[in-house]
This record gives C-alpha cells, sequence and structure tokens, in this order.
C-alpha cells in the first residue's frame, strides 16, 4: 500500500463543493490532485490555485479549473504535503523548493491540512535540513548570517547550477545540529535581509493525516491553531 497515495486521497474527503483549493506541491499531494481531478471529471465544481509550476501542469492536465494564487484573498482549504512534522504540528516544507507559495497558501486559508507518511512524522524537527529561500543578489552573505545559527547551509544545485525556484530564488538547505525553538528561529531567519522565507511552517498546520505502509490512516486535529 503506497502510504503517500492513501494520505494524499484522505485529504480530498474534506473538499466540498463550491471550494477555493491552495493546491500543494510534491509527491504526496499528487495524489490528491488525482482525486480531485476524478472528482472534477464528475462534476465538483471548484478551483484550485497552485502553489508551484509542477503542480500547475499537473492540475492543468487533469482538467482542474485553476486561479492564480495572486488573484486570491482567501482560499477555503489549502492540502499540502511536508518534509517533517512533529507532535506540535510544526512543519519542516521545500524539499521540492515551493516553500514561499506554499506558505502564502497556508496563510490565506481557513483550513490547512498536511499530507505524510508516517516515515515524516518525527519527535524533533530537524533530520531533514531546513530550506531557506534567499535572494541570487549575495547569497554568500546570506549564508554566513544564517550559519550564525548554527549550521551549515548548502547551496541547493541541480546539475552543478544552483537550483532556482519558480520566484527566480536559490535554495539554501540547512542542517542544524539541533533544531530547538522552530518558532523563534523562524523568526530570526526572516530578519536577515537576504531571506525571502524559511521552511518551518509553526502555528498553521489545522490537521495532519498520516499513511503507513500497513494502509492504516491516523489524522490528527489541532485545537491549538
Ligand atoms: O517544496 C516542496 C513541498 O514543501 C513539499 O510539499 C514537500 O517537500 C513534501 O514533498 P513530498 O510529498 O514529495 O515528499
Amino acid at each position: 500500500m503506497d502510504s503517500k497515495r492513501l494520505a494524499g486521497e484522505a485529504a480530498v474527503n474534506y473538499v466540498e463543493d463550491g471550494m477555493l483549493l491552495g493546491l500543494g506541491t510534491g509527491s504526496t499531494v499528487y495524489w490528491s490532485l488525482q482525486k480531485i481531478g476524478e472528482l472534477v471529471q464528475s462534476g465538483l465544481r471548484i478551483r484550485g490555485a497552485p502553489t508551484s509550476a509542477e503542480t500547475e501542469k499537473i492540475a492543468r492536465q487533469l482538467g482542474i479549473p485553476l486561479i492564480a494564487l495572486s488573484e486570491v484573498s482567501e482560499l477555503d482549504l489549502t492540502i499540502d504535503g511536508a518534509d517533517e512534522v512533529n507532535p506540535d504540528f510544526q512543519l519542516i516544507k521545500g524539499g521540492g523548493g515551493a516553500l514561499l507559495r506554499e506558505k502564502m497558501a497556508a496563510s490565506i486559508s481557513r483550513r490547512f491540512i498536511v499530507v505524510v507518511d508516517n516515515s515524516k512524522y518525527v519527535p524533533a524537527l530537524g533530520q531533514f535540513p531546513l530550506p531557506v529561500e534567499v535572494v541570487p543578489f549575495g547569497w554568500q552573505i546570506t549564508r554566513r548570517q544564517i550559519s550564525g545559527f548554527g549550521c551549515e547551509p548548502v547551496l541547493r544545485q541541480v546539475h552543478g547550477s544552483p537550483f532556482v525556484t519558480d520566484n527566480g530564488n536559490y535554495i539554501l538547505d540547512c542542517q542544524f545540529a539541533a533544531l530547538e525553538a522552530p518558532e523563534e528561529l523562524h523568526r530570526q531567519l526572516n530578519l536577515i535581509p537576504g531571506v525571502v522565507e524559511n521552511g518551518l511552517f509553526v502555528n498553521m498546520a489545522d490537521m495532519v493525516i498520516i499513511g503507513a505502509s500497513d494502509g492504516s490512516i491516523e489524522t490528527k486535529v489541532n485545537t491549538g491553531v
């Protein structure tokens, strides 16, 4: 049983006719998109705001009606994946480089559902290097400043060249020895001039749906948001 598929499809149970949806990015939400596409073919009327060029492409192929995120002031529901989730509903995101638009979508969503396989539900964040989106100009300065927080930022590369986000920026992947205070780190990182956004999502997720390879699904509801 594909645990990502289980979680991705289960989240679609919360989609209702007429909703404006935020469409997350990645291999777990891929399954949500497939399911939403099927429902649209059977008459479900929704519009989706994609969080990446990749998601936009998939959604178009599936015939999901789209609206640009920039044209929306509020979303009814956003479904998105994550790279790590802790028991306080804090997330690391951005493994696919889509963290900025994903965070913008989550920030205007009345409900934000996160879909993961059970390997990503961890007691403490930080095994996964934290992605930080930075402006290309002077990225070396930004890297030095980030390293002051106790990590060794690595410029993400593809085929020997810097990975460029949909927003034209670079990603620094930051492995922290211990990522102890996500909320404070999130705030401090975003105060660095060259930082556009970081992949810590704090106080945002309303629900986490966790799929396991034995076919079970666990749903955790955040009562503290
Ligand atoms: O930038 C990418 C996103 O934050 C993804 O949602 C995250 O990396 C999880 O992706 P996947 O479901 O492919 O593991």
